[in-house]
């Protein structure tokens, strides 16, 4: 038997058919299933609309007294630490609309193969998954070469042993409490002695996110630099990638214009000089340097570590985006990033 976890904060309007679809494909699939639903107390009623949703399978609803995804996170890990019988749980967010069967199917097939910790690789449109793409795979990949390309985009699955080891062993400090969750976690299991697992999953359509980018971004970057001061020791994992490249689409909706530009015209504030103007294009040279260089500073918080590099990161993604016109260019300019960290540490 699995848990199946959403983490919820206002998606009263998707819950219900998300939990719908969780339930007759799991009875589909011939897999027991519990549904939890850990909430933050969302003012627009998501747990009520949670729980008045008629099932075949259990449901648990857990409310949370704190606002933040890992809260979530962390009260359907203890949910599953106390289930008897359960083998492990997949985190499916509660704003997806393009949940499958075939998506459930490849996490239950990875989990009862052995895996302790499954992360998808999504299509992506050039224009999502910018902390991904610009800060935590070029990061990464200097780091552990051949690592999953996308370490936060959630909907992870866990095996019971490795929700075990994050609820007794580890010690969860405050990013891991927000959308720092994903990185936490992501780390823990390459750095721990985990089996870690790559599936091929097809495009993950939910609500999007660049007017949250300063939000995330400063909570996923604190995140990685607290997470990456515990872990001083080698990677321990087993990694199984999956055969398929990092695959980015065209976007079907582009971002306007002007939100970029106003984007871009923040980060030039918050610099406070005159170095830059709206022409700036920043390259992926002196991106690269950027990372290099705040990686290297020694004695300061994580949270200054990622406040001083939050406006830089805002102009690489607004450079990107303003130069990038397809998904080729853009995936181009992305492993240029990564390469020239490597040539760095070499
Ligand atoms: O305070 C919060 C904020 C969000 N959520 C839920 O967490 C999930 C993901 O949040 P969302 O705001 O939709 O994140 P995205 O904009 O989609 O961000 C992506 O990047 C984040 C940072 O890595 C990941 O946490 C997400 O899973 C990933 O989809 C959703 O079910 C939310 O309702 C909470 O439970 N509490
Ligand atoms: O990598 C990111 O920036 C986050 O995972 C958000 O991704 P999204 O653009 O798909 O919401």
């Amino acid at each position: 038997m699995f848990v199946i976890g959403i983490p919820s904060y206002n998606e009263s309007k998707n819950i219900k058919a998300l939990v719908e679809k969780i339930d007759t494909y799991s009875s589909n699939l011939g897999e027991k299933i519990i549904i939890v639903n850990s909430d933050n107390n969302s003012p627009d009623g998501t747990s009520k609309v949670f729980k008045n949703t008629p099932t075949v399978h259990k449901k648990i609803s857990i409310i949370t007294k704190e606002i933040g995804k890992g809260y979530n996170i962390r009260a359907i890990f203890e949910e599953v630490v106390k289930i008897k019988g359960c083998l492990g749980c997949i985190l499916i967010d509660g704003d997806i609309t393009s949940l499958d069967e075939e998506w459930l199917k490849k996490n239950f097939t990875a989990l009862k193969d052995g895996a302790d910790y499954v992360i998808p690789n999504y299509k992506r449109s050039f224009q999502e998954g910018n902390t991904t793409n610009h800060f935590i795979f070029p990061l990464i990949q200097y780091q552990i070469p051949n690592c999953p390309m996308q370490l936060i985009a959630g909907d992870f699955a866990l095996s019971k042993k490795y929700v075990q080891y994050l609820i007794n062993e580890i010690v969860w400090h405050k990013y891991a409490y927000t959308y720092g969750v994903d990185i936490f976690l992501s780390l823990h299991a390459l750095y721990g002695d985990f089996n870690v697992t790559e599936i091929e999953l097809d495009r993950k359509v939910h609500n999007p996110s660049f007017h949250k980018i300063e939000k995330m971004f400063y909570e996923v970057a604190s995140s990685y630099y607290e997470t990456k001061k515990i872990l001083t020791h080698l990677p321990k994992s087993k990694v199984i990638k999956s055969n398929k490249d990092y695959s980015l689409i065209d976007p079907i909706y582009k971002i306007d214009i002007n939100i970029i530009k106003n984007q871009k015209n923040n980060a030039i504030n918050m610099l406070n000089t005159s170095l830059y103007n709206d022409d700036y294009i920043m390259s992926d040279k002196e991106w690269s340097k950027i990372l290099f260089d705040n990686e290297n500073i020694k004695g300061q918080s994580s949270s200054q570590l990622a406040k001083n590099i939050l406006p830089f990161f805002l102009l690489r993604v607004t450079s990107y985006l303003q130069s990038c016109t397809n998904k080729s260019v853009a995936l181009k300019s992305i492993f240029n990033v990564s390469h020239e960290l490597r040539n760095m540490y070499r």
